[in-house]
């Protein structure tokens, strides 16, 4: 059987891809950070050399939302910049054919707003709320590009996934991203008899959100024939929603029915970013899970594992 290496299979991406069907397919190797810490270059070497994975899939990262990418941007910065290439660098150098490296859409130029197509990726300045880890994620992507001029041989590609939730999430205020952040805000108020939850900004603005499960299945088609993806691929639904919207949204499944109040001291980051789909329907995939059916599957997690 040939055998995976997913860096990150401890977290939300990283989870769900070991849930997904099809890596039945594969003898799956997913250590944690203290098994395997991607910052230490010879560790990983060694690792590398002893497991000897056909493919891997770079899912590690310092990741978080809004509040931790502004609050310790060296930290964003400096760990993934040295993560990714760490891991591109020991793949070359271990003879790996494979690696699907993750992205962001937050490696766009901030003004474009919609519209966010492959080619366009610095063509303009960064979002400031998350410029350091979009910066460590261009760094790793372009790493991953000029390794395969160098030798077209190989299959290192890099996917662009929208924002993500989904089960294994993180909800704690400080580190999450929008959704996650909405379900444990709006569960809590609904514990506590509160009838106001407070929204970040004036709600105006608009995010892109894909279930982390769908992502699971774009990755895990990539690894099927990692040949005929091209060199950089956006991952998501095609469509967003504005903050207040999923808002909402996420009350109506929850059955809440309180009123939302606006914290416009509160940053708000991007006004849009929604990628082109284009390249995507190209390759002949799409995300199934519908937004509602997603909120309730994560709520459902939500509930088990962080209610007590
Ligand atoms: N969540 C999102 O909305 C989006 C995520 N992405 C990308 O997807 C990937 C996965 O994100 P996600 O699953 O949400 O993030 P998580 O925070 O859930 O998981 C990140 C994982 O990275 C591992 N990690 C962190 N530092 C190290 C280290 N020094 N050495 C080894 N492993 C380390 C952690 O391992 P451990 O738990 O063992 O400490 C953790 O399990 C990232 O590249 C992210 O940028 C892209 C777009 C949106
Ligand atoms: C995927 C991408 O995600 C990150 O970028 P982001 O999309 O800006 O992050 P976010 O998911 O935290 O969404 C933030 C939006 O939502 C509004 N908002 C309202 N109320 C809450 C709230 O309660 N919490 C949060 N976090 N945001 C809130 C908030 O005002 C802002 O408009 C990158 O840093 C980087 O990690 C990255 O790659």
């Amino acid at each position: 059987m040939r055998r995976l290496l997913i860096t990150g299979g401890q977290g939300m991406v990283g989870r769900n891809l070991r849930a997904h069907p099809g890596i039945a397919d594969w003898a799956v190797l997913a250590p944690s950070s203290q098994e395997l810490d991607l910052l230490d270059e010879a560790a990983l070497r060694d690792y590398l050399a002893q497991h000897r994975p056909d493919a891997v899939v770079h899912a590690a990262g310092v990741v978080g939302g809004i509040h931790a990418n502004m609050a310790q941007p060296v930290h964003f910065l400096v760990a993934n910049t040295r993560m990714g290439v760490n891991i591109v660098t020991a793949c070359l150098e271990a003879g790996i054919g494979t690696l699907i490296n993750l992205a962001s859409s937050c490696i766009y130029p901030r003004a474009l707003g919609q519209g966010l197509s492959e080619d366009r990726i610095l063509t303009g300045a960064l979002e400031p709320t998350n410029e350091g880890y979009a910066l460590a994620k261009i760094t790793t992507m372009r790493l991953c590009e000029y390794a395969m001029r160098e030798d077209p041989a190989l299959n290192y590609k890099t996917l662009i996934p929208c924002n993500l939730y989904g089960k294994w999430d993180k909800f704690d205020p400080r580190h999450s991203h929008l959704l996650p952040a909405i379900i444990h805000k709006v569960h809590q108020a609904m514990q506590d008899g509160l009838d106001e939850v407070e929204i970040w900004g004036d709600g105006t603005a608009r995010r892109e959100f894909m279930y982390a499960g769908d992502l699971a299945d774009a990755v895990m088609r990539a690894l099927s024939d990692p040949g005929a993806l091209p060199e950089s691929l956006n991952i998501g639904p095609g469509h967003d929603h504005s903050i207040n919207d999923y808002y909402r949204i996420v009350a109506q499944v929850i059955g809440w029915q309180g009123r939302f109040i606006h914290d416009l001291s509160r940053p708000v980051g991007m006004k849009q970013k929604l990628l082109s789909v284009e390249r995507q329907r190209e390759w002949g995939w799409q995300p199934r899970v519908g937004l509602a059916d997603g909120i309730r599957e994560t709520y459902e997690f939500y509930l088990q594992e962080h209610v007590t």
